[in-house]
């Protein structure tokens, strides 16, 4: 059992789950293949490529496209210099800010794990007021590890306090990467739907999902009160 008898740490993905990025993930990389002369991506392809962190988004970029697979470094680094601050095309999802106000009125430890490097995310919590919500930022160049391996969340679950043996609380993610990584680490998860998952809902394993942020708290309530 997982019984959160104090209020439980809450952890929090970001792209997909948090904001829409997409659109900004996906103008910075299409200022990159121009530089290039390759034809640009659409949003929905530049989309379907998130959730791995950036050198897996740019290993599928070359995968569309003509580029040669030696080039990845290059263009892993010509995409960091537009992407580490662009946040002007980024949107938080609706009624997101509100639950997290909420969850932390009531006192639950929030936290982020994020296979977004760190710059952008820092630049991106900054551009939206919310980095104070978070007692800790697990972002995808922290740890050697990225999600689904467990590392990343459990270091996010012991930087909030959690028991090392038994990490207790939640995990809210939108992807395939945070369900796998929420099972390895013996985390529930919660799952919102409006992000960029890529497999049907039913054929996620997660305590509950969601597809309003308005939701979340009760959600939560009934995750930790169910253990
Ligand atoms: O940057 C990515 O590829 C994914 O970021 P996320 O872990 O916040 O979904
Ligand atoms: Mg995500």
């Amino acid at each position: 059992m997982n019984v959160c008898f104090a209020p439980c740490p809450v952890v929090f993905d970001l792209d997909g789950t948090l904001i829409d990025s997409a659109p900004d993930i996906h103008a910075s990389v299409n200022a990159v293949l121009r530089l290039r002369g390759v034809r640009p991506l659409t949003l929905d392809q530049v989309r379907g490529f998130i959730g791995g962190g950036v050198d897996l988004l740019w290993r599928r970029v070359i995968g569309a496209t003509a580029l040669p697979v030696e080039a990845h470094r290059d263009l892993v680094a010509s995409f960091m210099t537009r992407y580490h601050e662009a946040t002007g095309l980024t949107r938080l999802y609706p009624n997101a800010v509100e639950a997290l106000g909420i969850l932390a009125d009531r006192g639950y430890p929030l936290g982020l794990c994020t296979n977004k490097p760190m710059a952008p995310t820092r630049a991106v919590l900054e551009h939206f007021g919310i980095a104070g919500l978070f007692g800790v930022v697990i972002g995808g160049d922290s740890l050697p590890q990225r999600k689904p391996d467990p590392a990343p969340l459990r270091a996010a679950f012991l930087a909030l306090g959690a028991d090392p043996e038994t990490p207790r609380g939640l995990y809210v993610g939108d992807s395939e990467f945070d369900e796998e990584c929420a099972r390895n680490a013996g985390i529930p998860f919660l799952l919102y739907t409006r992000g960029y998952r890529k497999l049907p809902v039913d054929r996620m394993l997660h305590r509950a999902s969601f597809d309003d942020f308005a939701r979340l708290p009760l959600l939560v309530e009934e995750a930790a009160a169910v253990g």
